[in-house]
């Protein structure tokens, strides 16, 4: 079994729940209001500028070199995906710099940021690391779960796609690989670490969905 496996056991029921969300149902069958949609897209845009500095910040502290390209790659990657994708997205919607700037972030997405941040300081690499499993598995998950039915909203489908790719799913495999090669050289004490990383993770993930659902504030 690799380490990964007992992973997705661990991580099993809360990625039910994210499977089964009304936000996920709803985008698959088009019910989804579109102002959820774009509250969701507006803080996914903190979320993943801060995934992508995550990245960086790994890839700083690590000495392994195959983990180090992998995620230096993948920080220039989100700022691509982020430009061309959601730029796209961002003005398809009609979202615009001011709305964008006058919207505060909301308390989960960040909370799963912070908890990114925390683990890598208190806790270093490898549960670091296990900390963005989720991100990229979870969604692979749900794009090809959603893929085999589709949306009939354009924008929804676009979003699905973005997540049901072969290149997508080449860098998921990756992911998964380098998860299980920091696993081998792990203690005991850092597999643990890594599995509540990833369990917590999967927690912010399906909180998310809530988050953009009920459009969360501070109040
Ligand atoms: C809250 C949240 N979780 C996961 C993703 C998906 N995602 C973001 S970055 C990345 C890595 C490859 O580009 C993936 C799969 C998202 N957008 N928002």
């Amino acid at each position: 079994m690799n380490f990964t496996d007992r992973l997705h056991e661990a991580g099993k029921a809360l990625w039910h729940k994210s499977m089964v969300h009304p936000f996920i149902k709803e985008l698959q069958s088009g019910e989804l209001p579109i102002a959820t949609f774009k509250f969701y897209l507006l803080q996914d845009r903190y979320y993943l500028r801060e995934f992508s500095k995550l990245h960086k910040l790994i890839a700083a502290k690590t000495d392994n070199q195959e983990v180090k390209e992998f995620l230096l790659a993948g920080a220039q990657d989100l700022k691509d995906v982020e430009i061309s994708v959601r730029g796209h997205f961002f003005e398809e919607l009609n979202i615009t710099a001011s709305e964008i700037a006058e919207t505060p972030v909301a308390p989960t997405a960040y909370n799963y940021v912070n908890h990114m941040h925390m683990t890598l300081n208190r806790s270093g690499v490898k549960p670091a690391v296990a900390a963005l499993l989720p991100c990229y598995w979870l969604y692979q998950e749900i794009g090809e779960k959603m893929a085999e039915k589709g949306s009939p909203v354009s924008y929804y489908q676009e979003w699905i796609d973005t997540y049901d790719g072969e290149w997508y799913g080449a860098n998921v495999a990756k992911m998964l690989h380098l998860t299980n090669s920091l696993a081998e050289s792990a203690t005991n004490e850092e597999l643990e670490q890594m599995q509540t990383a990833f369990v917590r993770s999967s927690y912010y993930e399906l909180q998310f969905w809530q988050m953009a659902y009920e459009k969360q504030d501070w109040k």
